[in-house]
């Protein structure tokens, strides 16, 4: 497993604006929005394309197009969802999946309650969209499930990580062709399974909702 953490003055005075409690939903969609563009700029780096014959109004020349099958894009309900506009803006003919899964509050433990992706994602490149990446287990579980589905490159944008669950990742998905991009790698996890010093629940900052 690969980790790249954005080191950009933007992605940095984004970030510190999201983490901030007093940045109302409207606002933290906004900068979220904005930020997983910048992200998407480094984790679609090694976007596959091929060769295509151009005609320019001065020449015929050589340019590049994104291959078929194209990238598919797995936001991860209900936070992920929030990252898929900034995503499919770099990314506009990409296909769409969803995963919804919940990490239980007591046990931190995931579940996934709606799957709506490809059967067959056999040389698929997958872009799976998640805000956090705290315990590691909800995102080892969507990507094991999208590489049983044969998906043999697949990439997380993360905003926030923690070392433990960048550990976890490590340690469960060694061996696997997976990338990481996040804006940060935080300092840890309290008993709670939050990130510290993180940015709160992320879904319910993008939604609104109490907690
Ligand atoms: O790395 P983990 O310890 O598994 O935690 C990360 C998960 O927790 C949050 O989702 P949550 O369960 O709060 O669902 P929500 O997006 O519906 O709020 C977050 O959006 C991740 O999906
Ligand atoms: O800090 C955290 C950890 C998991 N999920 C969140 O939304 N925030
Ligand atoms: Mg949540």
């Amino acid at each position: 497993m690969r980790i790249h953490v954005a080191d950009h003055p933007l992605v940095a005075h984004k970030l510190s604006t999201l983490r901030d409690e007093r940045t109302d939903s409207p606002t933290f969609r906004r900068l979220a929005d904005e930020l997983v563009t910048l992200l998407a700029y480094e984790a679609t780096r090694d976007v596959r394309t091929e060769p295509v014959d151009i005609t320019t109004p001065v020449t015929a020349t050589t340019g590049v197009r994104l291959t078929h099958p194209r990238p598919l894009v797995v936001p991860i309900l209900r936070a992920g969802l929030g990252m898929l506009e900034g995503m499919t803006r770099l990314l506009p003919t990409a296909e769409v999946g969803f995963l919804g899964m919940i990490r239980d509050e007591d046990t931190l433990q995931p579940s996934t309650y709606a799957t709506r992706i490809p059967g067959d994602l056999s040389g698929r490149q997958v872009y799976v969209l998640d805000p956090m990446l705290a315990t590691g287990g909800t995102l080892v579980a969507a990507i094991n499930e999208l590489i049983s589905r044969g998906a043999d490159d697949v990439t997380a944008i993360c905003l926030l990580a923690a070392p433990e669950g960048v550990g976890l990742m490590e340690r469960e998905l060694s061996g696997t062709p997976v990338t990481v991009v996040t804006a940060a790698v935080d300092e840890r996890l309290n008993e709670a399974g939050f990130i510290v010093p993180g940015l709160g629940d992320a879904g319910d900052r993008m939604y609104g909702t109490a907690g």
